[in-house]
């Protein structure tokens, strides 16, 4: 199979429960819930994306045409960095849309542990070593098990239902439970307002995009 990314870089895990950890960042190109094209974010069911997803033309990006030769592209990301502590985080897009069980396994092969961050409208294929799922409102969750649920709030549609969606989320198999604010024109308002759920519903843990306040990738 031949496999698209938009780049793959090296940097620290800016979210979640492995915030500052090494990690090498694989982005694949395309998702299933926008285009990725401006004229159709207000049309599409996922609105607030903050990534550049479209095509291949990012730093280490472009069209694999073998798992090999991605893993092999990955492994030359991670450098002379400490090769028993090799984390790999799949993302986009919608990782999911191309990660398969060969990539899966050639990643193992090169020493590398595995981390995605999906939106969960996709079943994460056995053998990822730490899930991060994302939901994302009007959208169908199916996977509802794994390491970390990170919800973004607030999202178009949660007005009036945050409580009760908190609530479904938290019954859910799930070892973390991370909101994080919805980037944008309301940053402060949404962090507040992240800052107070978690405060009144300690299950829950403030993910900050760390990276962004540092200047990273
Ligand atoms: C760009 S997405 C790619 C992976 C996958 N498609 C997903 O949505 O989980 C990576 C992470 O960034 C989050 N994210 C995207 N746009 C955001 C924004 N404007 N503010 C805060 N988090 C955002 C997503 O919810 C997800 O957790
Ligand atoms: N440093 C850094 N950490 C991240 N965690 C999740 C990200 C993503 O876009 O999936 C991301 C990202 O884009 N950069
Ligand atoms: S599902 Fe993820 S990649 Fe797709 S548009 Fe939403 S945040 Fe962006
Ligand atoms: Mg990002």
């Amino acid at each position: 199979m031949t496999y698209s990314v938009k780049e793959i870089f090296l940097t620290l895990q800016g979210e979640g429960a492995h915030a500052g950890r090494a990690a090498v960042f694989c982005r694949f190109s395309g998702c299933n819930l926008w285009s990725g094209r401006e004229e159709e974010r207000a049309s599409a069911v996922c609105q607030f994306c903050d990534t550049d997803f479209v095509g291949t033309d990012g730093e280490g990006g472009g069209k694999f045409e073998s798992a090999e030769l991605l893993a092999w592209a990955i492994d030359q990301m991670w450098g002379l960095g400490d090769p028993h502590h090799k984390y790999v985080v799949f993302t986009g897009g919608e990782p999911l849309l191309q990660l398969d069980d060969v990539l899966i396994e050639a990643l193992h092969s090169h020493g590398f542990k595995i981390a995605i961050e999906t939106n969960g409208t996709i079943r994460v294929p056995a053998g990822i070593d730490w899930i991060c799922v994302s939901p994302k409102h009007g959208a169908d969750l199916v996977q509802v098990q794994g390491d970390e649920l990170k919800l973004v709030i607030p999202q178009a549609g949660h007005a009036g239902q945050l409580p009760q969606l908190l609530a479904r989320f938290e019954k859910m198999s799930f070892k973390h439970h991370f909101l994080q604010a919805l980037d944008g024109p309301n940053k402060e308002a949404n962090t507040d307002l992240a800052i107070k759920i978690c405060q009144s519903r300690p299950l829950w843990r403030l993910s900050t995009q760390t990276h962004k306040l540092l200047g990273i990738r």
